[in-house]
């Protein structure tokens, strides 16, 4: 397809929103550079949506700015900015055929095409997305997946400085999910066009992002690359938000020796903790991160006891107990095949792969305190 419309930088100074007494967004900073792909991550009501239709100009912020293309946008009504935005709800005519629902914002004066032009146009977002199948349907005869991706069609057919997507294949299936995801990669790369995907999917947004930024009661909590935010979650709230098992969090304290002592797991690792001698701390590992078996070449050793292991596919998740506490990984299906409840294992990991946080507080997830 071609670039039809220069693509914008988006930014958001300080953006304050609320409804009544409920606080959407509270100083939310972002930056998406021009022809960028930045995934926003985080559970619902963490305002992802309001971000978006603050971008739009669907709402105005009670406080802060929003740029595009470096241009502050009050006072510009939605129609003159330039985005295009996906709605998870549709917003599509069901009477009408999926052709007429991609055909219309083609008619709009704003971006009319020549008819022929506009016949293209449709067609080749239709075959990108799979639906040419299904152009002289009406909408409402559609499964809710081909509605979206009428929907998510509607949104690409037009020229736009910037595509604000929301959740555009949360009602896909699983297989056409993955596939779609490639696609809309691909799309992205082609055209160049900056692009905020909204998702609480972790996975999707890792596999999506150029950038991605972890949203979390109106405030953006870490803004980085997939790697920055895997290997350097800013707090245990990043840190649980990617990754299947969970990461694995266990309490602890700092010992007389400055290492990481957990009573209750019965062991102590001789990893130096920036933290004074008896400071509440977590540690932090990935269930890919540990090994079963003996600490070689400067791995550390832990020692414990099957309390259950489960099948995923070509990987076991063995779930070890050390003292009272419970620790997760993942092993090839053929390491742990022997392996039976109680039975006592030796487990593995390196240093470099341990993260070390701050206690939780209620209000406040732990914050990382390794570099
Ligand atoms: N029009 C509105 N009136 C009142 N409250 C609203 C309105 N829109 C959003 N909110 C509230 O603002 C907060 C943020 O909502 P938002 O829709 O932006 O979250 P979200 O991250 O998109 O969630 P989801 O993933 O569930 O769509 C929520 O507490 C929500 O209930």
């Amino acid at each position: 397809m071609t670039p039809a419309s220069a693509s914008a930088s988006v930014a958001l100074r300080g953006v304050h929103k609320s409804y009544g007494r409920t606080t959407a967004l509270d100083g939310i900073e972002l930056d998406v550079a021009e022809g960028e792909f930045f995934c926003l991550l985080g559970p619902s009501g963490a305002g992802k949506t309001t971000t978006l239709k603050t971008i739009a100009g669907l709402e105005e912020p009670d406080a802060g700015t929003v740029e595009l293309g470096g241009r502050e946008m009050t006072g510009v009504e939605p129609y003159d900015r330039g985005v295009a935005m996906c709605f998870e709800s549709y917003a599509l005519y069901p009477h009408r055929s999926a052709y007429d629902n991609l055909a219309s914002p083609l008619r709009s004066p704003k971006y009319r095409l020549p008819g022929a032009e506009a016949r293209t146009r449709i067609h080749e977002v239709a075959e990108l997305l799979g639906i040419e199948r299904l152009l002289e349907r009406p909408v409402g005869a559609l499964s809710n997946g081909q509605r979206q991706r009428v929907a998510l069609g509607r949104v690409l057919v037009r020229p736009a400085r910037a595509f604000l997507l929301d959740e555009p294949l949360s009602h896909l299936d699983a297989k056409l999910r993955q596939a779609m995801r490639a696609e809309l990669k691909a799309i992205g790369d082609v055209r160049h066009t900056t692009t905020l995907y909204v998702t609480h999917d972790s996975v999707e947004a890792l596999a999506l992002g150029d950038r991605i930024g972890v949203i979390r009661d109106g405030r953006i909590t870490q803004t980085g690359t997939r790697e920055e935010i895997w290997h350097r979650p800013y707090d245990t709230f990043v840190a649980r938000a990617f990754g299947r098992p969970l990461i694995n969090l266990l309490p602890g304290t700092v010992t007389a020796e400055g290492h990481f002592g957990s009573a209750e797991g019965g062991f102590e690792l001789p990893v130096d903790v920036p933290a004074a001698p008896g400071t509440a701390v977590q540690l932090g590992v990935r269930p890919r991160d540990i090994t079963l078996g003996e600490a070689v070449g400067g791995a550390l050793e832990l020692t414990g006891t099957v309390y259950v292991t489960e099948v995923l596919g070509r990987a076991t998740e063995v779930t070890v107990r050390l003292g009272s506490r419970h620790l997760s990984l993942v092993a090839p299906r053929a390491a742990a095949a022997g392996l039976r409840v109680d039975d006592p294992v030796r487990l593995s990991v390196r240093p470099e792969s341990l993260l070390l946080f701050e206690a939780d507080r209620p209000e406040r997830p732990g914050r990382r305190i390794t570099p």
